[in-house]
């Protein structure tokens, strides 16, 4: 084991505080408290794993839409699990335990077992989890100084957000060299640069974080933006990436040397244009990183302020002003609770009203019992991390996939689907009561789960309801000097115009440049529809591994950190292939690609969000989704266990060692500054894209959106039979 911690996590506490509290004081956290983690960890500490019985199992009922409090207990189960938690807690405080170790394989079987409920195939996964396992099977078990390499193996690291702070700690415990670049002055990516009002997860805290890094003191359970920028900024001191990055600095162009087995790369910054030479490429550029700004008629006529969300202007007094927020998606949906109460009118821009899923807790603090627990039951924030990333394994997907000849299209796709769907509206009619006219406006008319679900914990409505706000959802025609205009005529005036329209998130690798093996540029090989095997690997493209790429969101489950933690796992365990191997790189092949998108593609096809007769970012301009993991993280653990050579071609240089690795070499070369022009796409406004895409495959006369897809996958094949056609040698 090469990581120079003792344990992986960058967090990890020897001793905790002793527990002096009487009985009555620790009756009261075990009521407060959720049981099975609670039981977990207090097995865990006390090494008495014999209170996990099957009969106290949690049942892990499937959650519609609230959840179901202790992975569904029953209120029998849920006091015996009391009487033991309480015990448990006394012996800890008796004994003074105030520390924690690994586990042994018995113990870790029999608690992960316990948690599971009969899922034995998640427990791999949420091995890789958990610090007390004996193996946690994440961290790098080798080095590179293990390997006798003909040339240095070095890496260049695109991006210094989430992904790229990931890649830089893992890859630099293998002992690779690496170089990490962004564009941006500082680290963090999307939570520096998204400093609107508001801004906070949608996701629960304790499933957003890594493995490697599992602060447990969190104060709310869905972290405010400076709270997760915060985190991302520690972790970069603490493994010292921050002083490494080179900051200011954009990738410009790569191109791939087919003699030298490199990727030769122009970046530009402050010291100018340079070019240099890299064994591998990581992108780490996420995937909402690029503003989409629709393109309204008159738009730059507007006289006042106009800020995108992901480039909030703190300068800019909105309080007191006429303001007007243009979409409903998850940005817009913080904004506006946030802002209404001090502006002086707010109108809401709506194409389309999001589903929004009950979540009390949306704005509040963790409860007095959580962070007394976090303080004093050695590792239980990692427990309570552990047991949500488990419950996010199935997540929601039962209630988002279609049932074959439903009848309820196209507002709902299957039974469960309605029964969502029905207990969202019930309580909807409960939160517009005192003003019908808008609940017709807040029900959405696509199915559950089609677009990214909110949480609510009523401040929508209430900000909606508010005698300042005007809800707005006549399609915008055009702006003015003065305001907008709706397509209905009427003229909203306003102060200051707000973009909450999202991303261009089919946009892959936008704005850069990448050469591939046959002189084929990455845009021109994916011809507007990004598809990487795994998400990570793309035909044509040896060494080049992508983070957050194409297929790798989940929508109702699983975690982020997880899906990139395992890619960039997965890129690593690739780097020691070739190390290995004495070869230099590794191209997948596109058969390889093809048999995965025959997997994923229809998977995605079932779900709420793949429906034809749905519109939503997750689709691309080809109508493929090319955002969304349809399966679960245990899924993508299996796939990403294993580099497995016969989805690869193996390559070698015919250079030898000196010609290469010559980093920082400045050559003065030109930034060609490609652009991917595919379709644009956004999360939050529906400005009449999709009609766009219908009208285009009407025009080549193909109806269908898998008719649409073969014909792109057909130049795919194509693209990369021209291309290994026109190569000849350097590859054995
Ligand atoms: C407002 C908002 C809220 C979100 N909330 C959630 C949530 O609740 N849960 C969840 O799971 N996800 C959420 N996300 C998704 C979020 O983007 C990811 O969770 C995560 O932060 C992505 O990290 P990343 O490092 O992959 O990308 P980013 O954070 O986008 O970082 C990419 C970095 O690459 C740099 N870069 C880009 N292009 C270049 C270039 N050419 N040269 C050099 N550098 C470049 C950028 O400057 C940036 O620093 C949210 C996103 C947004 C925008």
């Amino acid at each position: 084991m090469t990581t120079r911690y003792e344990h992986d996590d960058l967090y990890w506490q020897d001793e905790y505080e002793p527990i002096t509290e009487d009985d009555a004081f620790l009756r009261e956290i075990v009521a407060a408290s959720d049981l099975p983690s609670l039981l977990a960890a207090l097995a865990a500490v006390t090494g008495d794993t014999s209170a996990l019985t099957d009969d106290l199992q949690p049942p892990l009922t499937p959650v519609d839409t609230i959840g179901h409090p202790h992975g569904g207990m029953t209120a029998e189960q849920q006091e015996k699990a009391r009487a033991i938690a309480l015990a448990g807690l006394r012996r800890v405080r008796d004994e003074r335990l105030t520390s924690v170790g690994t586990l042994s394989e018995a113990q870790l079987g029999a608690i992960l077992g316990f948690l599971v409920a009969g899922h034995e195939e998640w427990i791999p996964s949420l091995t890789h989890e958990l610090d007390l396992a004996p193996d946690k099977g994440a961290a790098p078990d080798w080095h590179v100084d293990e390997f006798d390499t003909e040339r240095p193996f070095t890496v260049l690291v695109i991006g210094a957000g989430m992904s790229g702070i990931a890649a830089g700690f893992r890859f630099s415990q293998a002992g690779i060299p690496v170089t990490m670049i962004d564009e941006a002055h500082t680290l963090g990516g999307t939570w520096w640069k998204n400093r609107y009002p508001g801004v906070r997860l949608d996701t629960p805290t304790f499933g957003y974080s890594f493995s490697f890094a599992q602060r447990a003191d969190w104060p709310h359970q869905f972290a405010e933006g400076a709270e997760i920028e915060e985190y991302l900024l520690d972790i970069a001191q603490r493994t010292g990436l921050a002083d490494r990055v080179e900051f200011s600095t954009r990738f410009v162009r790569a191109a791939w040397l087919e003699e030298e087995q490199l990727w030769e790369v122009t970046t530009s910054g402050p010291q100018g244009e340079r070019t240099r030479r890299f064994s591998a490429i990581i992108t780490a550029v996420g995937q909402l990183d690029r503003p989409h700004i629709p393109d309204f008629p008159g738009r730059d006529s507007f006289r006042g302020v106009v800020m995108h969300s992901a480039e909030w202007d703190d300068a800019v007094a909105w309080q007191g002003k006429r303001v007007a927020v243009i979409g409903t998606g998850a940005s817009a949906y913080q904004i506006v609770p946030a802002m209404y109460r001090d502006v002086e009118s707010l109108v809401v821009f709506q194409r389309s009203a999001p589903w929004m899923l009950p979540a009390p807790s949306y704005h509040a603090e963790v409860t007095e019992a959580f962070a007394w627990l976090v303080r004093k039951l050695p590792h239980f924030g990692q427990w309570y991390r552990l047991w949500v990333t488990l419950l996010g394994i199935p997540g929601r997907l039962h209630t988002v996939t279609a049932e074959e000849g439903w009848p309820g299209v196209p507002v709902t796709i299957s039974a469960v689907n309605q029964r969502v769907r029905d207990d969202l509206i019930a309580r909807m009619t409960e939160q517009y009561a005192d003003r019908p006219e808008l609940l017709s406006i807040a029900i959405p008319s696509y199915p559950p789960g089609a677009k990214r679900m909110l949480r609510d914990n009523g401040v929508w409505a209430a900000a909606l309801k508010a005698p300042t706000t005007t809800v707005e959802t006549s399609p915008i025609s055009h702006l003015t000097e003065r305001g907008i205009v709706t397509e209905s005529g009427i003229e909203h005036e306003v102060d200051i115009i707000v973009y909450a329209t999202g991303f261009k998130a089919s946009d892959y690798l936008d704005g850069m440049e990448f050469v591939g093996r046959d002189g084929i540029e990455i845009h021109e090989y994916w011809r507007g529809d990004a598809r990487a095997y795994n998400g990570i690997t793309v035909p044509g493209f040896p060494n080049l591994f992508m983070l957050y790429g194409p297929n790798i969101v989940g929508v109702v489950s699983g975690s982020l950190h997880f899906m990139i933690e395992r890619s960039v796992e997965y890129a690593l365990k690739a780097v020691r292939e070739l190390l290995a191997s004495g070869a230099h790189a590794l191209e997948v092949t596109q058969e390889a690609l093809e048999r995965y998108l025959a997997w994923v593609d229809p998977q995605n096809r079932r779900m709420s969000w793949g429906q034809p007769f749905v519109h939503t970012w997750y689709q691309n301009a080809m109508g493929r989704v090319s955002q969304i993991w349809p399966f679960t993280n245990a899924e993508f653990w299996e796939v990403t266990e294993r580099v497995d050579l016969a989805d690869y071609e193996v390559l070698r240089s015919g250079a030898r060692a000196g010609q290469t690795g010559s980093m920082g070499t400045d050559t003065g070369a030109n930034a060609s500054g490609n652009q991917s022009d595919s379709a644009q796409t956004w999360d939050e406004v529906d400005s009449g894209q999709s009609d766009d895409i219908e009208n285009s495959l009407t025009a080549q006369g193909t109806s269908d959106r898998e008719t649409t897809r073969e014909i792109s996958r057909d130049e795919a094949v194509e693209a990369a039979e021209r291309a290994r056609i026109k190569r000849s040698g350097g590859t054995v």
